[in-house]
């Protein structure tokens, strides 16, 4: 990467810099790879927060099925995770996980886990687990609240039978053919998932990750605090495909502990830790046995950590310096937090990173944990939180005594609540995906780079004043 015209005095963030066009031989947006080189076997450089309220086994399988990594949280009870990360290896790769829903749950109860929204929809179960049909989304628009679901399930459109599935485009042709959306995918009869025309489109586009069984992989982060060898072990034994350390303070003594513990495991996976944000914090956790650092303090949308503390460092400065000293000892960086526009990620990765993780974005999603709930004005949204809010903190701490309680709370660091609204035009992860991925598509071709190591060495970027990131922005109503 290089800066265009000037070389800055002071840090930077995403805001501050965009990214210069250079001469192009890069024919097709398409023939450009996305692929991190970081150890992680991703096919797109996105990795989600390990956070409650974005990454639970759904959003995860989710997540890998497009080719990206789930960092499923420390906070999770361990027999919690352990379900997860089986969940997560035990589901499809060629169709999605179907949200499965018994015959008397309410209309009302299935708005939670869907918006009416064509493109989605459900499956439907008797208490003995005997298959009744499928119901797409939208007719959840109009149905009265307290209906059950049963009463939905309309004559059957065709379902996909596994047998003859032949591939993604013949189930497409197949979906277009019939007039229908989405339709469940069954072997002998059973349910195994649900297929809709987009996820069919996208399993044409996308290179899923997974492991050397033919399964989704997974991430799962530790705290540095315990027997973090134990924890480290058991999650392997479940079969998570990279570790994450992960505390607020990433340069300190509990985590270079905590990392050669588990190096000293040879678990043969990725040691991500973090989150640090200079070069001799890269350094320290590199010399200690971590493969891949997790950057960032203070950039994270439930963050208070830089009001409340001061500390911290603008993101793109901090990711720019942290990679350039991880590329010199071969080690990786994640740039995490504060991405909010696909423009976020180009960037994040112009600087230098192998991986952006993504929360609070991500938390406005069907495929997140919770439920959804709808505001006065009837827009659906999820609840999400910071992992060093009180909220998280009481959650975690739940089996110390009172007072013990109060003293971990003293020194919340994050949000509590906060909306986070499902975009109506793009209510999934992997409609985020799809436009996060072809932003930074064109994006690489504008620098014309076809790989990620290309983008690093082409990337030209600038630095602008508050009013041309203003100029840069689209006009929803006249001036
Ligand atoms: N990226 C970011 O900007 C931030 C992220 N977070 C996220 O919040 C979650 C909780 O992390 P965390 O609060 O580290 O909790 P952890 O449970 O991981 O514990 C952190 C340990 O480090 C000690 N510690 C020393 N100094 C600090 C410090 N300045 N901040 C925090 N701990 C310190 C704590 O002791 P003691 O409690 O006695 O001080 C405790 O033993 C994680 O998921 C983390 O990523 C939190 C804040 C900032
Ligand atoms: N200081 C805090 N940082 C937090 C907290 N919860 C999460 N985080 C960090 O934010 C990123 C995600 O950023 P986002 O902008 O995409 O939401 C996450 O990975 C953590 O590093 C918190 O309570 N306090
Ligand atoms: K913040």
């Amino acid at each position: 990467m290089r800066f265009y015209e000037t070389t800055p005095t002071h840090d930077l963030t995403y805001s501050d810099v965009f990214l210069v066009p250079s001469r192009s031989d890069v024919g097709s947006r398409l023939n450009v790879s996305l692929a991190p080189t970081d150890g992680t076997g991703a096919s797109i450089p996105i990795v989600s927060a390990n956070m409650n309220s974005v990454t639970g086994p759904r959003l995860a399988a989710a997540l890998a099925r497009r080719g990206g990594l789930g960092v499923l949280p420390q906070d999770m009870h361990p027999q919690d995770l352990d379900a997860a990360i089986r969940w997560v290896k035990a589901q499809p790769v060629g169709w999605d996980a179907a949200v499965d829903l018994l015959a008397d749950t309410t209309v009302a109860e299935a708005r939670e886990q869907l918006p009416p929204i064509a493109g989605h929809g459900l499956v439907v179960h008797d208490a003995s687990g005997t298959y009744l049909g499928a119901v797409p989304a939208e007719r959840l628009a109009d149905a009265l609240p307290d209906a059950p679901i049963r009463d939905l399930i309309g004559p059957q459109g065709p379902s996909i039978d596994v047998d003859e599935l032949t591939g993604p485009r013949a189930a497409f042709d197949l979906m277009v053919e019939a007039g229908i959306e989405f339709a469940p995918v069954l072997h002998q009869g059973k349910v195994v998932g649900t297929l809709s025309r987009k996820g069919a489109l996208r399993s044409t586009l996308y290179t899923p990750a997974l492991d050397d069984q033919g399964r989704l992989r997974v991430a799962a982060a530790i705290g540095i605090n315990g027997d973090v060898a134990g924890k480290a072990r058991a999650i392997i034994e479940a079969g998570v495909d990279v570790i994450v350390i992960d505390t607020a303070h990433g340069h300190q003594e509990g985590m270079v502990r905590a990392i050669r513990e588990v190096a000293a495991l040879g678990l043969g996976v990725p040691i991500v830790a973090g989150n640090v944000v200079t070069a001799e914090a890269v350094r320290d956790l590199v010399e200690a046995g971590a493969t891949i650092i997790k950057v960032g303090v203070g950039p994270g949308a439930m963050c208070t950590t830089r009001m409340m503390t001061a500390v911290g460092r603008p993101q793109f400065s901090a990711v720019l310096e942290t990679a350039e000293e991880a590329r010199k000892l071969g080690a990786h960086v994640w740039a995490d937090g504060g991405v909010r526009y696909p423009r976020d990620v180009a960037l994040a990765l112009a600087a230098g990173a192998a991986s952006v993780m993504i929360g609070s974005w991500f938390a406005g999603t069907i495929e997140a944990p919770g439920t959804l709930a709808v505001d006065d004005q009837g827009r659906a949204y999820k609840e999400s939180w910071g992992m060093a809010s009180t909220k998280a903190v009481k959650e975690r701490f739940d089996r110390l005594d009172a007072y013990e309680l109060a003293r971990k709370t003293l020194f919340a660091e994050g949000i509590s609540s906060s909306k986070i609204y499902l975009d109506p035009l793009r209510p999934s992860l992997e409609d985020l995906l799809d436009m996060i991925t072809s932003g930074v598509r064109s994006s690489f071709s504008y620098a014309g780079a076809t790989s990620l190591e290309e983008f690093h060495e082409r990337a030209l970027v600038g630095i602008q004043s508050a009013a041309g990131y203003e100029e840069g922005k689209a006009l929803p109503v006249s001036w």
